[in-house]
This record gives structure tokens, C-alpha cells and sequence, in this order.
């Protein structure tokens, strides 16, 4: 049985982890938050900022991290403090807050993802392959979300522009507006924010008279939380160092 500690317990994605877990061999053992909540479904809530002292107390094997880049690094860097494992779920770390991250995961194993789905891995894997072979073709990236969605575009459009622009030197253009021609080397990139959207993500390639959609929908939350909860039983015993979604679903 595999030690949890959740960071985020209170969110949309905490109450998530906590109906998962309940069908796995996990337990969730404390969970962190910085509203003035005593427990979650029975799980005691500890404020962030004491999360070593806590880490040690429940004895946690592995936290799962779906907060805000802000407390997701006060809790990673407790982790490192006190040799915890992290999954990394919070999406919208800038520069700094990734450059904190890389430190964390010199002293612990850190996985972060920003899309726990194992279709948006093969998507991935299929947008390489697609950019590749259509290099003329002219690239669009769109996603939807929630109402309730603060960072924009979503971490997982962000991870497919980073796989874009591995294959094809475009340029990003957020939320295209004004007049003036496309140009060749642009990628639009558009977010929408409406009801409750899972996560829906598309890229078109358009060329030569055709246009090709590679598309993702996530339909419940329980995707994201069952891959996150599987990362953490896999990272649970490894050395310190970086690891990805895709070296869980391979292994
Ligand atoms: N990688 C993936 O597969 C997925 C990633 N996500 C990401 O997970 C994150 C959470 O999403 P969601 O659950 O919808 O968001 P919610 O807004 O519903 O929940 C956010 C959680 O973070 C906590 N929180 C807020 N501020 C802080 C802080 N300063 N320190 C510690 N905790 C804090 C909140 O509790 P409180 O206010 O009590 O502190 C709450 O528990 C987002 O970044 C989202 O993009 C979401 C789905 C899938
Ligand atoms: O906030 C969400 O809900 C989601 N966030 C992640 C992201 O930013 O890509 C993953 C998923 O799309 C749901």
C-alpha cells in the first residue's frame, strides 16, 4: 500500500485523487491546502507550509502534487528536505519555478507531467510524427477547458507547442487578433474557457487541399487522477533525478 500525501486535496483534481484512490492500492494519508479546512473525506489537511514536519509524521511514501505552481514548490521543496518523492500535476511554472524544480529532483525523484491521460501521450508521439512529414503544412493549436481554469493556454498546449517547435521553428501567436496576413512560420494558439470542459485539445494541419485534425477530449477527471496515482506507485522507489509520464506507461 503505497503512502500518499495530496497536495490540493480541496481542489477539482483533489477530490478527483481522493474518489480514485479509493479503488486502488494506494492510501491517502494527509493531504495539503491553505484554506481552513480540518480533513477531506476522514484525510487530516495540513497547511503547505508545514509540509516537511507533516511529510515525517504520516509517513508519506510519495506526494501527488494538482495545486498552484506557488504551492506545489513549497511542498517539493519540503520533499526534498525530507527525501519524498514527487508527481507533479500543477500546470504554469515560469522560468524560476521550473529552474526550482530541477534543483528539487537532485535530491528526490520528481515526475512532472502536464497531462496525466495516456491518450495525450500518444498524441504527442502522433504530433511529432504528423509536423515532421507535413513540413509545409500551416499548424493551428487550440484547447478548451473549464470556467474555473486560471492558467492559459493549458499546460498541455504548451507541451505540444514545445514538441512542435522541436520539429519546426514557428512562432507562436496567442489568441490571433488585427489585420494582417498569416505568415508561414506562425502557429495560432487559442484558449476557451466555458462550463465544464474536461480538457480538449486539437492541432490542424492544413495544406495541399487538405486538412488534417489530431484531437484529445478527456471526459472525466478520473483519467488524469488514475495516471497521476499510477506515476506515484511507479516513482515511489526510485533515486533522485527526472522522470516522465511516458517512462510509467512504457514500463
Ligand atoms: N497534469 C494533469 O494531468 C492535470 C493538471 N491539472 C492542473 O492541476 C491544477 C489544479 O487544478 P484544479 O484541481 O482544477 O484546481 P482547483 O482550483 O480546483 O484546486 C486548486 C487546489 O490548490 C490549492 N491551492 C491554492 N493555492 C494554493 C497555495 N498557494 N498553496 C497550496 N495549495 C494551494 C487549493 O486549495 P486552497 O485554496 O484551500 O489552498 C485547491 O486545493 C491546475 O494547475 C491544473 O492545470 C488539472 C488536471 C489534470
Ligand atoms: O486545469 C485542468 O482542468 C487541466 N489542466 C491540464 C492542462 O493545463 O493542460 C491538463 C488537462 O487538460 C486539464
Amino acid at each position: 500500500m503505497t503512502r500518499i500525501g495530496l497536495l490540493g486535496i480541496t481542489g477539482r483534481m483533489g477530490e478527483t485523487v481522493v474518489e480514485t484512490a479509493a479503488d486502488r492500492d494506494v492510501e491517502i494519508v494527509v493531504g495539503f491546502a491553505t484554506s481552513d479546512v480540518e480533513s477531506v473525506e476522514g484525510v487530516p489537511v495540513v497547511h503547505p507550509e508545514d509540509a516537511a514536519e507533516a511529510l515525517a509524521d504520516y509517513d508519506v511514501d510519495v506526494v501527488v502534487d494538482f495545486a498552484v505552481p506557488e504551492g506545489a514548490l513549497v511542498v517539493a521543496e519540503a520533499c526534498a528536505e525530507t527525501g519524498v518523492p514527487i508527481v507533479v500535476g500543477s500546470t504554469g511554472f515560469d522560468e524560476d519555478g521550473t529552474a526550482r524544480l530541477d534543483a528539487v529532483s537532485e535530491d528526490v525523484a520528481l515526475l512532472k507531467a502536464t497531462n496525466f491521460s495516456r491518450g495525450i501521450q500518444v498524441l504527442q508521439r502522433t504530433v511529432r510524427e504528423a509536423v515532421a512529414a507535413l513540413d509545409e503544412y500551416d499548424l493551428e493549436l487550440m484547447e478548451s477547458h473549464h470556467n474555473g481554469k486560471v492558467d492559459a493556454p493549458s499546460g498541455t498546449a504548451n507541451s505540444i507547442l514545445e514538441t512542435i517547435r522541436e520539429e519546426r521553428d514557428v512562432e507562436p501567436v496567442y489568441g490571433r487578433e488585427g489585420h494582417a496576413p498569416r505568415s508561414e512560420d506562425e502557429i495560432g494558439v487559442f484558449a476557451r474557457r466555458a462550463g465544464d470542459i474536461r480538457g480538449e485539445h486539437e492541432l490542424i494541419l492544413a495544406g495541399n487541399d487538405e486538412v488534417l485534425s489530431l484531437s484529445h477530449r478527456a471526459e472525466d477527471r478520473a483519467v488524469f487522477a488514475a495516471g497521476a496515482l499510477d506515476a506515484a506507485v511507479w516513482l515511489s522507489d526510485r533515486t533522485p533525478g527526472r522522470y516522465t509520464f511516458g517512462e510509467v506507461i512504457d514500463a
